[in-house]
């Protein structure tokens, strides 16, 4: 009846299901077995009460007056405390078992390589791993509840109706194959509409998420009343799906119980006949009508089963879709671990295409970038650089072409030793809702004095502002960094890099200017950590096109040209000088002689 075994859903999470059971199975077993006693004790029932009317009223058997009410007593007594054992020990199962998927589901989604999360909101990853996982379990729960009990319970029922009038049995089992039908409609109706259901939960967390990060566009726009109505948007229709699904969810309850009083209809019609003509006692008819009704409540309980089934398969296919997705390809038992940059990186006729692209992002680049030097890529908005960059630390693979690091292909290399080795700054600097100590420290894997990290803070020039802290370097820094200022940001991110101590060093220039201040401080820090390090910047301040040994200037995904700053300049029709005109131009109004001017214009001009 309740076929979910058969259920490609169920097939295809089977394996996964029963590793997450596994550790758990005493438990349910415990479990099932109180259901089993439990489900004993009820069928007694009936059959003491034929024994009372028999034995006692028919027979007036006074010794047994006492004996049935006390069976009664320890009955509903053992029949009660079983219920609660069984509920315990079920739903201790179902809830460590959850636990585990939702921690098996994060470990997922965080080890996804970064082109998997474009696609689909965080918002709606997130309400993957609670909400549906939430569903789950209590699907779990209410499925082991309601089909493990009630599966033996009807059992003992039909037991008990066998022994007392077996003819009788098989008129009222006529009505039973009827409540099939509803439940196989009725299931597949709720299936539809609970991952409709799951998945508008989805909608609606990703618009709250997409909105609370976005508070400071939505105020400077002024757009609240377009995110309220948005957001009613997304409740209104998640509360119509709900509607639909609480619908359907309580037409079984009513269906079974009319197909059930057929059944015990058909057993007093029947028996009462019996009981007239006298080839029935009246303590059997009653106990039989009660055994009866005593089935019908199971079966009712199996077709609530059927709700608690079809949400979780949906919650299951949600869950699956994610755990279904390639884990990235780390090499960390078979790559080769990195721990320095001995030679340099080069790239090898790479060509990259982003898997939403019909273009290239970047077509044919070979370069050489031998350690220890300093390289600035430069070039318009859009041209490829920061994808030339993520290619190193291997957020994303190459279409064509390879990229060696001291002659090795990182294809080949263990990815946790290789980043290691490398410092990232970007532009919008990370720092996560703790202390700065505790940003400064994040995922290093070794232990670091207070002298040291002192002396990184030092050389990012960031101990001043954090001197002035309330609590010092033990101050939350909210979320995203909120209570810094964008200086203070990059240099807490330029400290966290000297700890980290990489051979590669990449930084991706902030485009808007800070001020000259901070602009200073930040680039003594950097000549600072750059020493005896292999450097690739996202260029766009001249102070630091200047001084790098070698520049790239890219555009449309190429390498258009490259050399020094000073031979760059000397090729009139090159697009690096061209680059520079634009840029002083909308600054200064001018397009004179760019060698001059470049000297000229203050450190801190933004390209
Ligand atoms: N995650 C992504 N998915 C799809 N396309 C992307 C992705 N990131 C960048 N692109 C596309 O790749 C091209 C190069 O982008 P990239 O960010 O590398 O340029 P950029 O030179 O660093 O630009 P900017 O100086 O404005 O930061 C652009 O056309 C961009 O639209």
């Amino acid at each position: 009846m309740m076929a979910f075994w058969r259920d490609p859903v169920y097939l295809k999470t089977r394996k996964r299901l029963h590793r997450w059971i596994h550790p758990y199975r005493f438990l349910l077993i415990m479990g099932i077995l109180m259901a089993i006693i439990g489900a004993g004790v009820s069928s007694g029932v009936p059959i003491l009460l034929k024994e009372l009317i028999d034995k006692v009223f028919s027979e007036k058997n006074p010794k047994l007056l006492f004996i049935l009410p006390a069976a009664f007593f320890v009955l509903y007594s053992v029949k009660g405390l079983t219920a609660y054992l069984q509920a315990l020990y079920l739903k201790k199962a179902a809830l460590h078992m959850v636990s585990d998927v939702r921690r098996d589901l994060f470990a997922h989604v965080i080890r996804l390589p970064l082109s998997a999360y474009g696609s689909e909101g965080t918002g709606s990853l997130m309400s993957r791993v609670t909400n549906d996982t939430q569903i789950l379990q209590g699907g779990i729960a209410e499925i082991i509840r309601d089909l493990i009990r009630n599966s033996f319970t009807a059992i003992g029922m039909l037991v008990a109706l066998f022994w007392m009038n077996p003819k009788l049995t098989l008129f009222i089992l006529l009505s039973v194959p009827f409540t099939l039908i509803p439940i196989r409609k009725i299931g597949k109706k709720i299936r539809g509409s609970s991952r409709h259901y799951q998945g508008k939960i989805g909608d609606m967390n990703q618009h709250l998420s997409e909105s609370l990060s976005s508070v400071r566009l939505i105020k400077s726009v002024g757009s609240e009343n377009i995110e309220i109505d948005n957001f009613e948007k997304h409740s209104e229709e998640f509360t119509s799906i709900q509607l639909k699904l609480v619908k359907y969810e309580n037409m079984l309850s009513p269906i079974m119980e009319s197909i059930g009083a057929l059944g015990a209809g058909i057993a007093v019609w029947l028996g009462g006949y019996s009981v007239i003509h006298g080839t029935l006692t009246l303590g059997t008819l009653v106990g039989f009508i009660t055994a009866a009704q005593m089935l019908y409540q199971p079966i009712k309980g199996l077709g609530n089963a059927q709700s608690g089934i079809q949400s979780s398969l949906a919650a299951a296919e949600r869950i699956n879709e994610v755990l279904d997705k390639p884990l990235e390809e780390m090499n960390l038992a078979s790559g080769l671990k990195v721990s320095t940059l001995a030679t340099g990186i080069s790239f090898e006729h790479v060509s990259f295409r982003y898997p939403n692209k019909e273009q290239s992002a970047l077509l044919d680049i070979s370069m050489t970038i031998p350690a220890g030097r300093f390289v600035a890529v430069v070039g318009p908005s859009g041209s490829g650089k920061s994808t030339l960059v993520n290619l190193l630390p291997r957020f994303f693979h190459p279409t064509s072409g390879r990229i060696l690091w001291d002659g090795h292909d990182l294809e080949s290399l263990d990815v946790s030793s290789l980043r290691d080795r490398i410092g990232l700054v970007t532009q919008d600097v990370i720092l996560m809702n703790q202390t700065i100590r505790e940003n400064l420290l994040y995922g290093l894997k070794r232990e670091v004095s207070d002298d040291e990290l002192n002396a990184a803070l030092l050389s990012a020039n960031a101990t001043d502002f954090i001197d002035r802290l309330p609590d010092k370097v033990d101050t939350r820094v909210g979320e995203r960094g909120v209570f810094l200022s964008g200086g203070e940001r990059q240099r807490i991110a330029l400290a966290r890099v000297v700890l980290r101590d990489p051979s590669l060093l990449i930084l991706d220039e902030a485009t808007s200017a800070l001020d000259s201040e901070s602009e200073f401080l930040i680039q003594k820090a950097l000549d600072r950590i750059m020493e005896g390090r292999t450097t690739i910047v996202i260029a766009h301040r001249l102070s630091t096109i200047r001084h790098a040994q070698w520049l790239y200037v890219v555009e449309g995904g190429r390498i258009v040209e490259e050399g020094t700053h000073d031979e760059l300049l000397k090729n009139k029709a090159g697009r690096y000088l061209s680059l520079l005109k634009a840029s002083l131009r909308g600054s200064e109004g001018s397009d004179g002689s760019l060698g001059d001017q470049a000297a000229q214009v203050p450190a801190d001009r933004t390209l």
